[in-house]
């Protein structure tokens, strides 16, 4: 479904990312650990198209993306809730929910972005910058959600969130995954969250793939060995 190979990218002369291959099927559920600072939002925002390539190539269904623009791999169905969330803090919930579906080729809400989150159709008139963070957190995914991607890239979305929050951002990722085909990759800093709805992990370090497994072979003294400062 989406097939990485030697991929390299970075900012002006720095190369931050060098010769990552990752390859995910339909369905499955890939997450990406690693140290501050070692690309993996760099990885992500070159797979949505944000940041350019600078060698190597991503397919995605069979189809050479690696230089098509960011709007259009979104078109192909490529969702991508961004670090920070990025949400429009002076439109309201449900303008943003909008801005979503303009992203993609749906044409409205479906309903189970707010059984997924209520409290979205609760503070539908509230602007997004009025919203507390883990509030924005479930808009910045259901925004994604909404233009009904088949892969989605996630970075870090239980960052900086309380337990509950947490929890229904764990349910809402294992429901798409049991109710849909949809792929994605997670970045994600908790391993015990990360084995909870992941099908393989890749650790990356100094901007390099420097451990993959499927979850059930993971060693968590192994992976936490690359995780430590
Ligand atoms: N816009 C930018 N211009 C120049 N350097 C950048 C830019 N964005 C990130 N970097 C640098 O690229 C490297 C990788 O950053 P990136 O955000 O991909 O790491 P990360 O693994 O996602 O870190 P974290 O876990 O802290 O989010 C860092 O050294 C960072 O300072």
């Amino acid at each position: 479904m989406l097939s990485i190979k030697g991929l390299e990218a970075g900012y002006e002369e720095s190369m931050v990312i060098r010769n990552i291959d990752i390859e995910v099927d339909k369905n499955q559920v890939i997450c990406v650990m690693g140290r501050n600072g070692v690309g993996k939002s760099t990885l992500l925002k070159t797979i949505i198209g944000i940041l350019q390539s600078k060698n190597g190539s991503i397919h995605y269904q069979d189809e050479d993306i690696t230089k098509t623009r960011s709007s259009i791999r979104a078109q192909k169905g490529i969702g991508y809730v961004p670090q920070g969330r990025e949400i429009f803090p002076k439109m309201t919930v449900y303008e943003n929910l909008l801005i979503g579906l303009e992203a993609g080729n749906e044409k409205r809400i479906d309903e189970k972005i707010y059984d997924y989150f209520p409290i979205l159709k609760d503070f539908a008139k509230r602007n997004g910058g009025d919203l507390s963070g883990g509030q924005q957190q479930q808009l910045a995914i259901a925004r994604a959600l909404v233009s009904n991607p088949s892969f989605l890239l996630l970075d870090e979305p239980t960052e900086g969130i309380q337990p509950n929050i947490v929890q229904l951002i764990q349910n809402v990722i294992v429901d798409i995954k049991k109710t849909s085909a949809t792929s994605m990759i997670l970045v994600e800093q908790n391993l015990n969250f990360a084995k909870s709805v992941a099908d393989y992990l890749y650790v990356i370090d100094h901007g390099s793939v420097v451990y993959k497994n499927p979850i059930d072979k993971v060693e968590d003294e192994e992976v936490y060995r690359y995780l430590s400062v």
